[in-house]
């Protein structure tokens, strides 16, 4: 099971930079568009309108609809458009357009998308500035633009990379490698009612029994390792789509999607079981408590993680190392045995 979050990863970055770019494109187009206008180039300032336009509209889907990398491209690819329509009718002065727009290009599509929309951009306007500008000038625009290319390739892998790697330290608890809990209120934030309405979910809390006594009797290091070892074993038993997060101190929360009733109990006695069985603190057996809720049509992801809590509360108060279900209708028939 992989370590940490995300349910429905979404790329909420380049949606911020496709609306930022996307903004700034259009009110420096209606100014450039104006300032046309007043010189007499109304077919340039047309080409402006359009493009501005042409950005509005795609805000407006991505506004309404969400996170697009399609419809970054669709604004990459009208960008690029716009510019070679610019060298056709300006000449060498529309070939300056090209550099920047390769280079928002990079920042609101995908890396393939935007380099090959771009390749095809410098070529054109390359072999169309032979018509107005010696072949130096035609060469060493089309070198400029190759540069600018390798140069926005390179920077946005390596920006992508390093905010995957701080993503990932930053939902990641470091002891156990489950989620921390700002990547579990995270991705139950992102689950919207449709998501969870019209599916199973399963969430359940676990909860190490005595585990005071633990750190009292053989240290806080034999805790460490005692916490560490439960995520990995849990880990092991659980499906590939459930996420484990760290809630707090001795406390985790894993949530299950497309599970049954009946399936999510299962599941949970066989954790219950296999931490009994398998995890030993200097051959002390250690024990969890577990209360699991199904999702409710309608219910808010606090109301769920509550009847959640609740359930593992009254799982410790009925002798802990068991598992309760807040639904009481789909209470295991035959609890496991138990230590006490
Ligand atoms: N070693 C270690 N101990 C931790 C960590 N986080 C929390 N704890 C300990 O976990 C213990 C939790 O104690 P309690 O909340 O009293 O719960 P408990 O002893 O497990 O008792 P019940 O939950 O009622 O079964 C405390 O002693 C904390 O110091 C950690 O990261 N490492």
């Amino acid at each position: 099971m992989p370590a940490a979050p995300a349910l429905n990863a979404e790329p909420a970055f380049r949606h911020v930079l496709q609306l930022w770019i996307g903004r700034i494109g259009i009110v420096a187009l209606i100014v450039i568009a104006a300032l046309r206008f007043a010189a007499h180039q109304p077919a340039a300032a047309w080409v402006d309108v359009g493009w501005a336009a042409g950005l509005a509209l795609a805000l407006g889907w991505l506004h309404w609809r969400g996170p697009s990398m399609a419809m970054g491209t669709a604004m990459s690819a009208l960008s690029l458009a716009a510019s070679m329509l610019k060298v056709d009718l300006l000449g060498m002065p529309g070939l300056f357009w090209l550099f920047p727009v390769i280079l928002g290009s990079f920042a609101i599509a995908p890396r393939p998308w935007a380099c090959g929309l771009a390749l095809l951009a410098t070529l054109y306007a390359g072999v169309r500035s032979l018509s107005f500008a010696a072949f130096e000038v035609a060469a060493t625009f089309v070198a400029a633009a190759g540069l600018v290319i390798v140069v926005a390739w390179v920077g946005i892998a390596y920006f992508e990379a390093l905010r995957q790697r701080l993503e990932h330290i930053a939902s990641q608890d470091a002891l156990t490698g489950a989620g921390n809990r700002r990547a579990l209120e995270a991705m139950l934030r992102r689950l919207s009612p449709r998501q969870v309405d019209h599916r199973p979910f399963a969430l359940a809390v676990l909860d190490l029994d005595h585990f005071k006594q633990v750190n009292d009797r053989h240290g806080h290091a034999a805790g460490d390792r005692a916490l560490a070892d439960f995520a990995r074993l849990v880990r092991q038993l659980v499906r590939p789509q459930d996420r484990l997060y760290r809630y707090g101190g001795e406390e985790f929360v894993l949530v299950m999607p497309d599970i049954t009733t009946a399936d999510a109990a299962g599941l949970m006695e066989l954790v219950n079981a296999a931490v009994r069985q398998k995890i030993r603190v200097r051959d002390r057996p250690l024990t969890v408590s577990i209360g699991l809720a199904m999702h409710r049509p309608g219910e808010t992801a606090d109301a769920w993680l509550a009847r959640a809590d609740a359930a593992v509360y009254r799982a410790k108060s009925e002798g802990r190392d068991r598992v309760v279900n807040a639904d009481p209708a789909a209470e295991p028939a035959a609890p496991s045995s138990r230590t006490g």
